[in-house]
């Protein structure tokens, strides 16, 4: 598939699903799930390969249906009829937007977003996504293929300032923070904090306050939250755009 034309007419189009997004993640409360989408669709990508990424696939059977994509179908079938709306859009650039949209609605940072990405019909192997139940060292496995950072680990598990796990999707239960509607920095005040009756930490959560190199980071953002935003801003949008090149 080819690259979207990004010309006058593209971008009016963006501004105008920037719109109707704004109106949908609203109405029904649907940030968690659209930004967890956004991440999953550029979570795939492998930098030595050039490989999976921001481009849409995870719309097709083949890739929602993985183990790790439980529940995201949701968010794939909330988007459709802006999809239908705006139909120049493509797949990738509306899941990247929704995503930006989900955290701009709750309350955080802006983040840049740059439109032109195509769509893929390659669906990337199951396997591409972290395992909540493994450590730093498969973080920083999943993360590095990726081609990001140690910073860009616990600035995107700043993400899960957001919603919560569902048993019946993926085996954990319940928010991080006491306000899953809400895009701040609570999350890392939790994480030092300790375990806290209601709250989860995933074991790949525990790791960012076991691991000093990750550890620093989460202190710092549990006291700065000016800097959690500031570095979640630029980590998602590297995020967004892996093995895209801005026109
Ligand atoms: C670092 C590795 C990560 C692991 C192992 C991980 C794992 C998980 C798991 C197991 C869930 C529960 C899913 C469910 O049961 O519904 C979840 C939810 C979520 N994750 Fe992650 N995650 C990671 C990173 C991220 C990143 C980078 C973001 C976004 C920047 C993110 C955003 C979310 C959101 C928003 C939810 C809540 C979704 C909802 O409320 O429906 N996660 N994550
Ligand atoms: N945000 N990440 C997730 O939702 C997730 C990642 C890996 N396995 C299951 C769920």
């Amino acid at each position: 598939m080819s690259a979207p034309v990004v010309d006058a007419e593209y971008m009016a189009e963006i501004e105008r699903a920037w719109r109707d997004l704004r109106a949908l993640i609203s109405s029904k409360n649907c940030a968690p799930i659209m930004l967890r989408l956004a991440w999953h669709d550029a979570g795939t990508y492998d930098a030595k390969t050039n490989t999976g990424g921001p481009n849409g696939s995870i719309r097709f059977r083949q890739e929602y249906s993985h183990s790790s994509n439980a529940g995201l179908k949701i968010a794939i079938d909330l988007l459709e009829p802006i999809k239908q709306k705006h139909p120049k859009i493509t797949y990738a650039d509306l899941y990247q937007l929704a995503g930006v949209v989900a955290v701009e609605v709750t309350g955080g940072p802006t983040i840049d977003f740059v439109p032109g990405r195509k769509d893929s019909s390659a669906c990337p192997e199951e396997g591409r996504l972290p395992d909540a139940t493994k450590g730093a060292s498969h973080l920083r496995e999943v993360f590095y293929r990726m081609g990001l950072s140690d910073k860009d680990i616990v600035a995107l598990s700043g993400g899960h300032t957001l919603g919560r796990a569902h048993p019946e999707r993926t085996g954990f239960d319940g928010p991080w923070t006491k306000e899953p509607l809400k895009f701040d920095n609570s999350y890392f005040v939790e994480l030092l904090k300790g375990d806290s009756e209601g709250l989860l930490k995933l074991p790949t959560d525990k790791v960012l306050v076991e691991d000093p190199e990750f550890r620093q980071y989460v202190e710092l953002y549990a006291k700065d939250e000016e800097a959690f935003f500031r570095d979640y801003a630029e980590s998602h949008k590297k995020l967004s755009e892996l093995g895209f090149t801005p026109p």
